[in-house]
């Protein structure tokens, strides 16, 4: 039996209404998935996440093989009994963080070699290793080892990259056995559309429990990301997940759903919440402002969270300009429930068939506070 399934709901133009069912339970689709790199959502326990609507949270291979250890983990019962966390996990492969946290890494034909950014130790992951830590972390859905092609980059360099990810790909596919985990393929090609095509047949053809498109979010303009998006999601099967790695913005979400994805990770609201900025339903607000110094109100009128009915803006911004830690608790469980409720809402247009007009609306009430 497949480690997960996905059902496609209904459709309402290329958005998509999905349940994925997972080992750890079931994850209703579009979903947004809180970023837990070191095995922790910073400043949020798993019962804030699961009150706020989290059902699936991302952890980071490169991290959590540098630190604590795989093994670790492992030896201690695996990922989920060792964060408290008894719902899904995806744990992405670690080829981003080792090529963002490594300027000394070195790519080959085996894999990449590279220095601890913690104490300087060399270390090899190969496309066999990454699914090893991956099997041994004991993440519901785990992620090939790809390299993510730098912005800009030729179309040749695009091309020798995403060939080696396909390549990757398949000894990952080959090296993988763990059958309560899926593995997912992961999309390169740079901004070039016949080599995003041609990745996507590649891994179509070797056969993944759901695709992911890498490359992207890496400092490209929007039309570059949204072009990509529009290329490579109907050549991905529509009986099968599709995330895009690294998005986004509150926009950039409803961009990606439009255009046809499912599944999306970003550091965006927990990393802004300890910053002082805030997602509203109206665009950004920054707290440490001079003009929330005695605002009363809530950061969000329409948000029905535990900090928007229990907190003023002025308390926020006090927290904030005293540098408590509350303040990176009670911004990021914030920031968390808005992006949560902004997808649950975008599933409950899809339901309707009114996603075309929830898009509409939602860009027209944006601006920057
Ligand atoms: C924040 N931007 C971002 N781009 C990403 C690309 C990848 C990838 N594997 O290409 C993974 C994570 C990513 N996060
Ligand atoms: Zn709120």
């Amino acid at each position: 039996m497949a480690a997960i399934q996905f059902r496609l709901l209904k459709q309402d133009g290329a958005a998509r209404l999905g349940s994925l069912t997972t080992p750890h339970g079931l994850i209703e689709t579009p979903i947004f998935m809180p970023v837990g790199t070191q095995a922790t959502v910073k400043a949020m326990t798993p019962e804030e996440l699961d009150a706020i609507g989290a059902r699936i949270i991302l952890a980071n291979t490169y991290h959590l093989y540098i630190r604590p250890g795989h093994e670790l983990i492992r030896r201690l019962g695996g990922l989920h009994r060792f964060m408290h966390w008894d719902r899904p996990i995806l744990t992405d492969s670690g080829g981003f963080q080792v090529f963002s946290l490594n300027e000394l890494r070195k790519i080959t034909e085996e894999g990449v070699r590279f220095q601890s950014h913690l104490d300087g130790s060399y270390h090899t992951i190969r496309p066999e290793d990454a699914v090893a830590i991956q099997e041994a972390l004991g993440s519901d859905i785990a992620m090939c080892f790809d390299e993510c092609t730098p912005y800009p980059a030729t179309h040749d360099y695009a091309r020798r990259s995403m060939e080696l990810t396909t390549r990757w790909a398949r000894r990952c596919k080959d090296a993988h056995s763990r059958g309560d985990q899926a593995l997912f393929g992961i999309v390169q090609g740079g901004m070039y559309r016949d080599l995003r095509e041609r990745s996507a047949a590649e891994l179509v053809e070797i056969g993944f429990d759901g695709y992911a498109v890498g490359g992207l979010s890496v400092g490209e303009e929007k039309e570059h990301m949204y072009g990509v998006m529009e290329w490579t999601a109907p050549l991905l099967p529509a009986d099968q997940p599709r995330y895009v790695m690294g998005i986004g913005t509150p926009e950039d979400l409803v961009e990606a759903v439009w255009r046809g994805f499912d599944m999306f990770d970003c550091v965006m609201p927990t990393r802004n919440a300890r910053n002082g900025m805030l997602f509203t339903s109206f665009g950004r607000l920054n707290i440490k402002g001079a003009a929330y110094a005695e605002d009363q109100g809530p950061v969000d009128p329409a948000c029905g969270c535990y900090v928007c009915r229990n907190y003023s803006r002025a308390y926020l911004r006090h927290l904030y300009r005293s540098g408590e830690i509350l303040a990176s608790r009670l911004n990021t469980y914030h920031n968390l429930a808005y992006y949560l409720d902004l997808m649950a809402q975008i599933r409950a247009a899809i339901a309707e068939g009114k996603f075309d007009s929830f898009r509409r609306e939602f860009h027209g009430r944006r601006e920057t506070q």
